[in-house]
């Protein structure tokens, strides 16, 4: 890290967003501080993809500013500390001739070109961070064979081995079953106070996600609430609205409260 950098990871000044003529985003503004775990959760189609492929840089922006580490997004070149592991990570079917390491090693393709010059160093980075995501007796498996929930650990290994900072992740634990998702979050919490990666997750699973997260961030086009958990949980508005039933929340419901 850099000394002369401020707290904040990531700081989202006024970002509004449109497809054609539809709105996504309007005038969000959102300060992600280091070392934070940041839950970010929302209606369907409220715009958290939207916001989340804006923060990678992966569609330009229109109106309002992202700056990430202290640095316009424009002008954002140190990509390697941010990672991403994406909801679609998941589906390798089992015939898929990949290992666990080879799998990993794949996310340092950016640094060492192919996989067979990896020279000691890398191994043993790789070899880290699959210990991080708890999947070192996995280590020679085939990717194929592996849980869903499993599989997702090695894809934030493979997102671990280019060392991020901030580690973004948009829901991770679609279809795997609730007892990985337990300690899917376990991990997630090592990663965030042992290692002080900063972790934005994108999830539906408000109950889960209480426990874990420092910090919410409720978004449905505009940004309803930001604040820590425990001011999350204390309006019951919000966590009523934005919990179980939030797939059958329309945009043009009311709620009050914020
Ligand atoms: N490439 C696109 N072109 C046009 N419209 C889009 C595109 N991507 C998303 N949208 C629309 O923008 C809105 C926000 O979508 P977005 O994927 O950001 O929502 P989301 O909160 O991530 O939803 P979900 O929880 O269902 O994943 C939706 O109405 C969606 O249909």
């Amino acid at each position: 890290m850099n000394e002369s950098e401020t707290n904040n990871a990531v700081l989202i000044n006024n970002l509004s967003f449109q497809y054609g003529n539809q709105n996504v985003l309007e005038n969000v503004s959102l300060q992600i501080k280091k070392g934070s775990f940041l839950g970010l959760v929302g209606p369907n189609g409220s715009g958290k993809s939207t916001l989340i492929k804006l923060i990678l840089g992966l569609i330009p922006l229109q109106s309002g500013e992202i700056t990430l580490f202290d640095q316009r997004i424009s002008k954002f070149k140190q990509w390697e500390r941010i990672g991403f592991v994406s909801q679609k990570a998941n589906s390798f079917n089992s015939g898929f001739p990949a290992t666990v390491f080879e799998v990993v090693s794949m996310g340092l393709y950016g640094k060492v070109g192919l996989m067979r010059f990896l020279n000691r160093k890398h191994k043993q980075l790789v070899r880290d961070v699959i210990e991080q995501v708890g999947m070192t007796e996995y280590i020679h498996k085939n990717i194929g064979e592996l849980s869903g929930g499993q599989q997702q650990r090695v894809f934030i290994a493979r997102a671990l081995v280019s060392e991020p900072e901030l580690l973004i992740l948009d829901e991770p634990t679609v279809g795997v079953d609730a007892a990985s998702v337990k300690q899917f979050y376990d991990m997630l919490d090592h990663l965030n106070r042992d290692n002080g990666i900063t972790l934005i997750l994108v999830t539906h699973d408000i109950g889960v996600m209480t426990d874990h997260v420092t910090d919410v961030a409720c978004l449905n086009k505009t940004l309803h609430f930001h604040g820590n958990t425990a001011d999350f949980e204390a309006n019951q508005d919000l966590s009523s609205f934005y919990g179980h039933d939030v797939h059958l929340v329309t945009h043009n419901h009311h709620h009050g409260g914020h």
